[in-house]
């Protein structure tokens, strides 16, 4: 995994923030987990689920990538409050049930981390009676989990240092950077 330039720094609010993961090293692991997923499928109509507000970038490489002829629904949670999860999951947009029920449904995640957004919505999500469920998350923390999620697919299993860009936000900002980075008060 090549590490973006030192250099590059950026400031959002009050943090700084150092290059972690590059775009190039981003879109040639997005491009495999879509090939992943594209064998995993195969004759399939998936439901793409998106996890808004985080994984609205990743998805939208990655379904591009799977090439698959399904449709695409959005789901909208929150719970962090600066670089800290508040436990309680917020739920302001539902999948639509017609959308999950008795579909393969491909849930897209930016980041779990301690895992408590998976715990509480994949039982929502099962309630609604899919086919099958496929969890990709681009990111994952398995130092910083606290409840057991199952994963299907990960992009990069990373340390538990706060990171943004690439869709992840620190209090809204940092999601349009095309590169990943972290908390620099972490090191
Ligand atoms: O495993 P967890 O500790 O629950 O963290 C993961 C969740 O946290 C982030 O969402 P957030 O609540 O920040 O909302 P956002 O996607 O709108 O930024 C992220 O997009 C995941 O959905
Ligand atoms: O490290 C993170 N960064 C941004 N959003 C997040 N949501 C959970 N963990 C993170
Ligand atoms: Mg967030």
């Amino acid at each position: 995994m090549a590490s973006a330039d030192p250099l590059k720094r950026v400031q959002l609010h009050d943090k700084e923030f150092v290059p972690f993961l590059t775009h190039e090293d981003i879109h040639e692991r997005v491009k495999q987990l879509g090939q992943e997923l594209h064998h995993r499928l195969a004759g399939s109509q998936p439901t793409y689920l998106v996890m808004l507000k985080g994984a609205f970038v990743f998805a939208a490489d990655l379904i591009r990538h799977s090439r698959l002829n399904g449709e695409v629904d959005f789901v909208r949670t929150s719970s962090y409050h600066g670089t800290e999860t508040e436990g309680k999951i917020r739920m302001h947009l539902a999948p639509s049930p017609e959308l999950v029920a008795g579909r393969d449904v491909v849930l897209i995640e930016d980041i779990v981390d301690s895992g408590y957004t998976m715990q509480a919505f994949l039982p929502e999500l099962e309630a609604l009676n899919p086919k099958s469920i496929t969890l990709v998350t681009l990111l994952h923390k398995p130092e910083s989990q606290v409840v057991p999620v199952n994963i299907d697919l990960v992009g990069f299993v990373i340390p538990p240092h706060f990171v943004v860009g690439y869709g992840l936000d620190y209090n809204g900002l940092g999601r349009q950077l095309p590169a990943i980075y972290q908390l620099a008060q972490d090191f």
